[in-house]
């Protein structure tokens, strides 16, 4: 390139000299681009042209190969440069050996190479030798804890064990956590418990001499006197021992000396039939005082029943009946007439007069859909002197909040009287209220609230809508102390000591009304001459099997007898002081049983019954009545009659259909073995039903026994079907046609 264009020329990588041998380094930068200038201290001017100089050498360098030598002049920055480069290609040629290096580094290697084999095959010679002297083919140490290494796990926590939570406290407040309990078997004088002379008298003459335990208990603390309890009371005791006169009696004498009637206790129960049974006891003790008892229950016209409850008077009041004409204009103007108000009655009130109500009764008895139409409906069904509620089976009742019953109630209870009913302390009241005349109310109503079941649960969210003042729960224990509710937190209910249980199989069930016509022949009316309880092992040892299936008789002797009770089953029925109660689990059910039973067996149909909704209360009263004298001995009923009735020497009673829960049982096999009498619980299951039966029912810890056991009674299927069979099929046929004739 001519020298005139050298300088717009671009700059050309400075190369290093070409080595002789065939691997060529790779190009470098030009040392002119890479060394630095060498420091010197020079004026600003002899520096401009120092490196206006330098600059133009660069140049020329730039311009000429790297053979060509150092430029002259400046020799020292030429020398600095030619040294650098040939330093760098030094050190590449070090990098990248040249082909006269190529022999001699093999053979370094190489003696290296030897060497460390020799040494390896020593080391595994000295292995091996040192597991041959081992003697056996065991890996030495060092592998065995490699592979150790692998295998053992990580070291692990503790696991933690599953201990089962037993809380130390107790989640229930105070007075459900550490009830007060009463010993079952104690019995006390009623004139020891402070209860008065003519209803000591009224009681012996009723036969009842001594107070049983439960009465014993809660008479005390509701009578005024030392023991009174201040408070609420729970209480919990089983089946048939004497609960309704324990709060009835306290009730009656409080109000004895009672004149002019006004409602001051409430008793609510679930059915009407235990409305009557209840209403049975309380006028048995009213009987020569003033007090009056009403009911009110589904079965009576709503207005017949308002009449018996509130009487209305006319009083003269010129001024407030101007007030009530003024007031009963604008709401039937506004279209908003209150039922429960005056204004219905005010129409039938002479001229300057207004209705005055007076509740004609002390004493009121009735179920809870019933009472919260009074208090909704009927004027002047005012709740302002109540000082007694009692809730009797209340875990059936608190279960059942239909209407929303108990949240009325305790509204009324606790609530201001309505206005238009206001006596004139309480118009007083209200008129001042806020000003400075204004008068003290009257103290808050002090009602005592005795809630009671056999089956007492404690749950706190249903107990709770009673808005109790200083609860205390009070539960009757069984002479082995084995107190079902005390123990704690679970609920837990106690049956009768004087109750014997049996459990029947039934198979599949499909001949279910055999079995059951087998246990009324051979266990309740048995022909024998053993009428009571107590002599039904005898029979059952005659007619069974027991429970490890081992037959007691022949089945030739068992079909003659069998036989021989068919015939004579009139007269022993007859001559039976047996009463039985059976189960079903529906109405619809109960009235097929009956259906069935008298088919099959046709003497039974005069002494059986049927209990269902469908039967009015005055005919349930006198079938519970019949079934009481004995002139009725079988009764059909559904659940219906399960809770609280109380039938005069019921012995048995069976369930034919296996009860819906654990408190369901508790309360049918109740019926019986009531008040210290004896009783038996018979119940037949099913294969589908015996796991249940036996876990839950028989052997489960709800249930409290005293240590008795249910019996297993295995009648000999020859025994139940013999001689029965077509009557049982031609009956059944029957029935069908019943059926769809009813049902056409
Ligand atoms: N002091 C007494 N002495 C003898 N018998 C009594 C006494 N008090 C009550 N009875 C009788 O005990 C029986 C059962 O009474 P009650 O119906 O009050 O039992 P209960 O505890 O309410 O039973 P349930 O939980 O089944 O309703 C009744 O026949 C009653 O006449």
């Amino acid at each position: 390139m001519p020298a005139l264009y050298a300088r717009w020329a671009p700059s050309k990588p400075a190369v290093a000299p070409k080595p002789s041998g065939p691997a060529s380094p790779p190009p470098i930068d030009s040392p002119a681009s890479t060394s630095l200038p060498k420091k010197s201290h020079h004026t600003p001017e002899k520096e401009f042209r120092t490196k206006s100089r330098t600059k133009s050498k660069k140049k020329a360098n730039k311009a000429q190969s790297p053979e060509d030598g150092p430029l002259d002049g400046d020799s020292d920055i030429a020398d600095s440069t030619v040294q650098t480069v040939k330093k760098r290609k030094r050190d590449v040629q070090s990098d990248k050996p040249h082909n006269s290096d190529d022999e001699a580094t093999p053979k370094k290697h190489k003696t290296i190479l030897s060497k460390f084999e020799r040494a390896s095959k020593l080391g595994e010679k000295l292995r091996e030798d040192a597991k041959v002297q081992r003697g056996s083919g065991e890996p030495d140490a060092e592998e065995e804890r490699e592979r150790l290494h692998d295998l053992v796990p990580l070291p692990q926590p503790e696991p933690v064990l599953d201990v089962p939570f037993e809380p130390t406290y107790s989640a229930l407040p105070k007075w459900l956590a550490q009830p007060t309990t009463i010993d079952s078997a104690t019995t006390i004088p009623f004139a020891k418990l402070g209860v008065h002379p003519t209803f000591v008298t009224k009681l012996e003459k009723q036969g009842y001499k001594t107070a049983l335990a439960v009465q014993t208990a809660l008479l005390p603390m509701l009578h005024p006197g030392p023991q009174q309890h201040l408070g609420d009371m729970c209480v919990s005791a089983r089946t048939g021992s004497g609960k309704t006169l324990a709060y009835m009696l306290p009730v009656v004498e409080a109000l004895k000396d009672r004149v002019v009637s006004s409602l001051s206790a409430i008793v609510v129960v679930p059915t009407r039939q235990l409305v009557e049974q209840a209403l049975k006891v309380a006028e048995e003790l009213c009987t020569g005082t003033k007090v009056k008892v009403g009911t009110a229950v589904g079965n009576v016209a709503f207005q017949v029943e308002q009449k018996q409850l509130v009487r209305v008077i006319p009083r003269y009041d010129k001024q407030r009946a101007e007030e009530l004409q003024i007031r009963a204009t604008q709401s039937a103007q506004s279209g908003f007439v209150n039922q429960r108000g005056f204004t219905i009655d005010l129409a039938k009130m002479p001229d300057h007069h207004v209705p005055e109500y007076h509740s004609t009764i002390d004493i009121l008895i009735c179920t809870p859909g019933r009472l919260v139409e009074h208090i909704k409906n009927t004027p002047g069904f005012l709740l302002r002197d109540v000082n007694w509620l009692v809730i009797d089976e209340a875990d059936q009742l608190l279960n059942q909040e239909f209407q929303g019953w108990s949240t009325v109630l305790m509204d009324e209870l606790h609530g201001e009287t309505p206005e238009d009913f206001m006596n004139a302390r309480e118009l007083i009241c209200k008129q001042r209220q806020g000003t400075e005349w204004s008068v003290r109310k009257p103290a808050h109503r002090c009602v005592t609230k005795v809630v009671l079941s056999a089956t007492m649960k404690k749950d706190l969210t249903k107990l709770g809508n009673l808005r109790f003042t200083r609860p205390k729960l009070v539960v009757i224990e069984d002479e082995a102390g084995d107190d079902p509710l005390a123990l704690g937190e679970d609920d837990a209910y106690e049956l009768p000591s004087t109750l014997e249980e049996f459990a029947v199989p039934v198979g599949n069930g499909s001949e279910k009304p055999l079995y059951l016509l087998h246990v009324l022949l051979s266990q309740v009316f048995a022909d024998d001459g053993s009428s009571g309880p107590g002599k039904t092992d005898r029979r059952i040892l005659k007619n069974s099997r027991s429970s490890d299936g081992s037959s007691s008789e022949s089945s030739e002797q068992s079909s003659a007898e069998s036989s021989s009770e068919d015939e004579s089953t009139e007269s022993s029925i007859l001559g039976s002081k047996n009463r039985v109660l059976i189960f079903a689990k529906s109405n619809e059910n109960a009235s097929r049983l009956s259906h069935l039973l008298s088919a099959l067996h046709p003497p039974l149909k005069p002494y059986l019954k049927t209990l269902t909704r469908s039967v009015s209360s005055q005919k349930s009263k006198k079938l519970l009545e019949s079934l009481g004298r004995g002139k009725i001995k079988i009764l059909i009923a559904s659940d219906l009659a399960s809770r609280g009735l109380d039938i005069a020497d019921l012995t048995h009673v069976i369930n034919y259909d296996v009860p819906p829960s654990l408190v369901s049982y508790v309360h049918r096999v109740g019926r019986t073995a009531r008040a210290g009498k004896k009783g038996q619980a018979w119940t037949l299951f099913t294969k589908t039903e015996a796991a249940w039966f036996w876990k839950q029912l028989a052997k489960g810890e709800v249930i409290k026994r005293g240590g008795k056991k249910v019996k297993r009674i295995k009648f000999d299927y020859s025994d139940v079907t013999e001689g029965k069979r077509e009557t049982y099929e031609t009956a059944l046929e029957d029935l069908q046609g019943a059926v769809e004739g009813t049902e056409a």
